[in-house]
């Protein structure tokens, strides 16, 4: 028998990187079994590998605690019968919770209506209706798999192989350029300004819609993507900004898919506060398609291992939203421990239920402690040569550029990598901090950059860490004078 290549697979499948997970991650991996194994005890220069390169808030070793009131709830979800230990113990409003989720959904066990528990949907519908001002219709709401399965769902209904651009900015978060990879959608990117604090440049998106329509491949722009808070950038967008970007898609008839994961995670709300896509696609009264995705991973709920989150339909006609329920019932239905997180997200206990003070107390602790990391981490990096670093205002990462010296530029090509990239590596080697350099995200040529995420615990001995390697680094392949 011929043995099975990667020659024989979907060539789609090979162009697919993912950065995040990629070289910088398994090389992480491999130092985190080291540390664990007798032979190398002592042996490496650090004593934990610290994992920055990931949205991961509850991951080993970051330690975000979990909101109790989601994990109360869940516990009774998976096991009914815990009521009768915790009866006198926890809040009446959890038992509460639970007891209606369950009589509607049964058991947590079963599938669920491929869009995902209408009662969760309603309610989901209801946050939006709140958040927005304007009404949710839960029809239009689909509960899935975490954002990341409602955007390959929309990406793969909207391509038609090797003809459909889809515009994303850069840098980005790599979900998008490796799904777009697997279903052979074109990216149309378009640079945000880093000058400007990440922003969003229209003038940019016109160039980049000017040259599909000129460079004779014959590829037609479908869609819009905006990440709003950003990732890699943290940047928020203005009211202005985002009503400029809805008129392009009217002008250009583009879908607009708004990933608003980090919605919740604001740093500075009163001077970067955030608004929906939702909001203002109907406050212009606008026709455009909108699909705008939310999830439990982020925020201060970071579930992302429950895999749970929605997206939202607007403007989207009706035979097309049953397509889209015909290619999500394929699937069956999203994780039901996903979905009783998605109720959890979009319905906190209320001020004056028993819950409430615990989970504002939680909360609370969790937000001032991303924002004063990222503070920090911010001016310190700023506070070193070679690094300039927006001062993020949400999400949960920091992207600073640095100025390498050409010792270290030639060093990297001459192993056939890019310069952040040996950085990178080097960070890990030295310290055990994992970042994911600027190569994985988009940048401009001859930039460089990496990501970091504001998760770490301990933040003044991991930003100490960060500053005495790049010091050596810069010595270690000479200063740029
Ligand atoms: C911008 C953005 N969108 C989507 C996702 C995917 O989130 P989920 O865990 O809900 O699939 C992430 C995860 O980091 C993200 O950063």
């Amino acid at each position: 028998m011929r043995p099975l290549t990667p020659a024989d697979l979907n060539p789609a499948i090979l162009n697919v990187q993912y950065a995040v997970r990629g070289e910088l991650a398994i090389k992480a991996d491999e130092l985190t079994e080291k540390l664990r194994s007798q032979e190398h005890q002592g042996k490496l220069p650090f004593k934990r590998v610290i994992n920055s390169n990931i949205g991961n808030p509850q991951q080993k070793g970051l330690d975000q605690p979990p909101i109790t009131f989601t994990r109360q709830v869940a516990a009774l979800m998976e096991y009914p019968p815990l009521v009768d230990i915790v009866k006198d113990k926890w809040p009446v409003d959890v038992i509460a919770r639970a007891q209606e989720l369950q009589a509607e959904i049964g058991s947590v066990g079963a599938y669920s209506h491929s869009k995902g528990i209408p009662l969760i949907r309603k309610h989901v519908a209801q946050f939006i209706a709140e958040r927005d001002g304007y009404p949710s219709d839960p029809e239009d709401i689909f509960l899935t798999a975490g954002a990341s399965a409602g955007v390959a769902l929309l990406l793969n209904t909207l391509i038609t192989p090797h003809k459909t651009g889809i515009l994303i900015p850069i840098p980005q978060y790599p979900l998008y350029t490796a799904t777009l990879a697997q279903f052979n959608g074109v990216p149309l990117p378009y640079h945000l300004s880093e000058p400007d604090g990440w922003k969003t440049s229209l003038d940019e998106i016109r160039t980049a819609l000017k040259q599909a329509e000129t460079d004779g491949k014959g590829i037609t722009p479908r869609a819009l993507v905006v990440i709003n808070p950003g990732n890699p950038t943290g940047a928020l967008l203005d009211q202005k900004t985002m009503e400029e970007l809805v008129w392009l898609c009217e002008e250009h008839s583009l879908v607009l898919l708004a990933d608003e994961v980090y919605q919740a995670n604001l740093h500075r709300p009163t001077e970067h506060p955030f608004h929906s896509f939702k909001q203002i696609v109907r406050r212009l009264n606008s026709p455009i398609p909108l699909v705008s995705f939310h999830s439990i991973s982020k925020g201060v709920f970071g579930e992302c291992g429950r895999r749970g989150g929605y997206f939202e339909c607007c403007n989207v006609p009706v035979e097309i939203r049953a397509l889209l329920y015909k290619m999500v019932s394929v699937g069956l239905c999203p994780p039901l421990s996903g979905q009783v997180g998605v109720d959890c997200l979009v319905r906190p206990p209320r001020e004056g239920e028993p819950s409430h003070a615990l989970w504002k107390k939680e909360t609370d602790t969790i937000h001032a402690a991303l924002a004063h990391r990222t503070q920090l981490m911010a001016a310190r990096l700023n506070a070193l040569p070679g690094v300039s670093c927006v001062n993020a205002p949400g999400a949960l990462y920091l992207y600073p550029r640095l100025e390498l010296p050409q010792g270290a530029v030639d060093a990297a090509h001459k192993l056939g990598k890019e310069a952040d990239t040996l950085y990178a590596l080097e960070l890990l080697e030295e310290t055990g901090i994992c970042v994911v350099p600027g190569s994985g995200f988009g940048q401009k040529e001859g930039e460089h950059h990496y990501r970091l995420t504001c998760l770490c615990p301990g933040v003044e001995e991991y930003v100490g860490m960060l500053e005495k390697f790049h010091l050596g680094f810069l010595k270690k392949y000479g200063i740029n004078s």
